[in-house]
C-alpha cells in the first residue's frame, strides 16, 4: 500500500461519514503514567480506549516524525489501533532545544540546569508542545494532532510530581503549571489541545469506538 493510502477502516470526512466501529479497540501507548492520568482527565469519556504501559524507544529527528515513528512501533507491539504522544519542551533561545530530548536532559540536569542553559540568555520563552499520533496498524501512515502553550521557564515553583511542571509558567498565568490545579493545567495545558483536535477528528470520522475494558 502506498504511504499515505487508508484502509477501509480510514475516517471518511464530512457530514456524510457513516458511523463505524473500529475492528479493534484503540490502545493509547506509554510509560508514563502521569501522561495517562491527564489523557483519561481530559477525555473523560468522549473517546473509549485501552491502555498499556509499554517504554518505546525514544527517537532522534523532527517532533512530528518522533511521534510518526513512535506510533508505528507501538502498533507493531499492539497489532491493532494506536494513539501516542511525544511531548517536547523547546526554548526558544535555543531554536527549540531540548525539544523532543527533554526528557534525559531533564533527567541528567534537573530543573535548575534546566534553567541555567538560559542563564547567558535575556530571553527565557519556551512553549511546551504536544504531538499525538494515531495509526490503525504497522503498515499505515500515521496522522499527527499537534498542541502547544507558550510560556516562559523560571526557577522550580510548586510539587514535583510531573516531569517539568515546576519550571514551566504558561503565558498569562502567574503560577507554574506544577503550581495549578490540575483541572486548570488541563484546560490550558500542550496536550488538552492536542487531544481537543483528536476528539474533533473523531467527532467528524464518527468512529465508534469500543472499550474492551482492558487497561494496563
Ligand atoms: O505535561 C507535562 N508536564 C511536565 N513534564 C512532562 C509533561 N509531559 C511530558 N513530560 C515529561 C516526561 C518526559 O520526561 C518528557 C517527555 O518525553 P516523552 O518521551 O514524551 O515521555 P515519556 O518517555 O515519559 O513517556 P512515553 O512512554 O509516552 O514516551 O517530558
Ligand atoms: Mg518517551
Amino acid at each position: 500500500m502506498s504511504k499515505g493510502s487508508r484502509q477501509t477502516d480510514s475516517p471518511s470526512l464530512g457530514t456524510g461519514a457513516a458511523m463505524r466501529l473500529l475492528a479493534r479497540p484503540i490502545t493509547f501507548v506509554t510509560g508514563n503514567s502521569k501522561k495517562l492520568e491527564e489523557v483519561k482527565a481530559i477525555v473523560g469519556n468522549s473517546i473509549a480506549f485501552n491502555s498499556l504501559k509499554l517504554d518505546l524507544p525514544e527517537l532522534q529527528g523532527e517532533p512530528e516524525e518522533i511521534s510518526k515513528g513512535k506510533a508505528r512501533m507501538a502498533a507493531a507491539k499492539v497489532n491493532g489501533p494506536v494513539l501516542v504522544e511525544d511531548t517536547c519542551l523547546c526554548f526558544n533561545a535555543l531554536n527549540g532545544l531540548p525539544g523532543p530530548y527533554i526528557k534525559w536532559f531533564l533527567e541528567k540536569i534537573g530543573h535548575q540546569g534546566l534553567n541555567n542553559l538560559l542563564m547567558a540568555y535575556e530571553d527565557k520563552s519556551a512553549y511546551a508542545m504536544c504531538i499525538f499520533s494515531l495509526a490503525f496498524g504497522p503498515n499505515e501512515e500515521p496522522l499527527t494532532f499537534v498542541g502547544k502553550t507558550l510560556g516562559k521557564i523560571v526557577p522550580p515553583r510548586g510539587p514535583n510530581d510531573f516531569g517539568w511542571d515546576p519550571v514551566f509558567q504558561p503565558n498569562g498565568y502567574e503560577l507554574t503549571y506544577a503550581e495549578m490545579p490540575k483541572e486548570e493545567k488541563n484546560k490550558i495545558s500542550h496536550r488538552s489541545k492536542a487531544l481537543a483536535m483528536v476528539k474533533s477528528h473523531f467527532a467528524a470520522a464518527g468512529y465508534l469506538l469500543q472499550n474492551d475494558g482492558q487497561s494496563a
